[in-house]
């Protein structure tokens, strides 16, 4: 028998790329989707391109509604997910796309968002390295409350944990710049960045420092290598619909070179399916993993800066949220952990 689902959120864009990737899931049955303001439309005409979805309707979001199913995936803005999934059943498996059960410090959560503190669940980053050299995805089976990571976190975390982990580069020295689509502020901001404000413009947000998304990179990183680190993170937002170009860069340990970047890349990566270091002179790009559940890497040394240097892309709408979500869904579940998730990207 399947498992019933319902997805909430499924009016934006996190919420509609789970429907498109469930759409392939042999496991899961999606019975309900939900929205806000547009409740009681067809899902239809909110997503023409989800084909496979008939007639079904868009209900409001409530507990009431989302209660009854095994699985539940929160597609919600920041602030919305606490309290439903407060009132849903210990037993049914929740997977929160937003914020509010990421972070584990109070005080970072109260210093970023500002709000009431929810707690902190399970982190659905299955590749995270730990510091005690397992992995994050050991912590997932059989699990019911699931954050999922955010989308720039998600591009980062993956390029530098495995040379924090294993002491290639300094803790004190990390920085992140990164190039994101507008995809990643959800459906409706990123519609109302009229065109003329986007299309030939390139602008950095949320700089010096004050990004939500810098105690959750740094949690990670804590966790991979078990002492803290600091990063300066800069996105900067380009026109292209989707996708993250994280270039993060990090001074080499003393004693360290590139080949003991690349033996930890080797260590921590070998065997993962979604996670690909690329071959020498191969660097990502956004456009070969839009589509796909993958994060692509490429390191290098720059000698002269004394610095390793890391490119990172992701489909932020893929592995930066929907497919983390249905990754993580797929080992609590005991479901083989690739299900339904692609890894080859849509090109051009
Ligand atoms: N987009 C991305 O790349 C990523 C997003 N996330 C996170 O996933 C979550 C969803 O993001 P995304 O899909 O991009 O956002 P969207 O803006 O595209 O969608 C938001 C969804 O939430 C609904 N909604 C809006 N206000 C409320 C409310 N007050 N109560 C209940 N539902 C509401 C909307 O319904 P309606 O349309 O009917 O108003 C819509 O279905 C967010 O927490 C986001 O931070 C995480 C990683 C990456
Ligand atoms: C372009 C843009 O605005 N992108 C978003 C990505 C949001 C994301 O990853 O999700 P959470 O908000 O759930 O953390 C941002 O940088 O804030």
């Amino acid at each position: 028998m399947k498992y019933s689902v319902a997805v909430a959120g499924a009016s934006g864009y996190g919420g509609g790329e789970v429907l498109r990737l469930l759409a392939n899931h042999p496991e899961f049955d999606v019975r309900t989707v939900t929205a806000h303001s547009q409740a009681g439309q067809r899902l239809r005409s909110v997503h023409p391109h989800l084909a496979s979805y008939g007639d079904l309707e868009l209900q409001p979001t409530t507990a009431e509604v989302l209660a009854g199913h095994d699985v539940v995936f929160l597609a919600l803005p920041h602030g919305h997910s606490a309290a439903i999934a407060a009132q849903l059943p210990e037993s049914t498996l929740v997977l929160d796309a937003g914020a509010d059960h990421r972070l584990e410090r109070e005080q970072d959560w109260i210093d970023y968002y500002g709000s009431e503190y929810a707690g902190s669940w399970a982190y659905g980053l299955p590749e995270l390295i730990l510091a005690d050299g397992t992995k994050q995805r050991e912590q997932l089976p059989g699990c019911r409350r699931i954050a999922v990571p955010g989308c720039n976190v998600t591009a980062v975390t993956l390029a530098l944990a495995p040379l924090i982990h294993h002491g290639v580069i300094e803790a004190d020295d990390l920085s992140a710049v990164l190039a994101v689509g507008p995809s990643g502020a959800g459906k409706k901001a990123s519609v109302s960045l009229l065109g003329s404000e986007l299309i030939g413009n390139i602008a950095p947000y949320a700089a010096f420092g004050t990004h939500r998304h810098v105690p959750e990179i740094r949690q990670n990183l804590r966790r991979a290598s078990g002492s803290d680190v600091t990063i300066a993170f800069t996105p900067v937002l380009v026109p292209a619909a989707r996708g993250i170009l994280a270039t993060c860069s990090a001074r080499v340990a003393p004693g360290k070179r590139l080949a003991d970047a690349l033996a930890a890349y080797n260590d921590v990566y070998a065997d993962e399916l979604f996670i690909e270091l690329m071959p020498e002179g191969v660097l990502p790009r956004t456009g070969d993993v839009i589509g796909s559940n993958r994060t692509q890497l490429a390191v290098g040394l720059d000698a002269r800066a004394g610095r390793i240097v890391v490119c990172s892309a992701i489909d932020n709408l893929g592995k930066g949220t929907a497919g983390a979500a249905i990754q993580s869904a797929n080992i609590a579940l005991g479901i083989s952990e690739p299900t339904a998730l692609p890894v080859n990207g849509v090109a051009p």
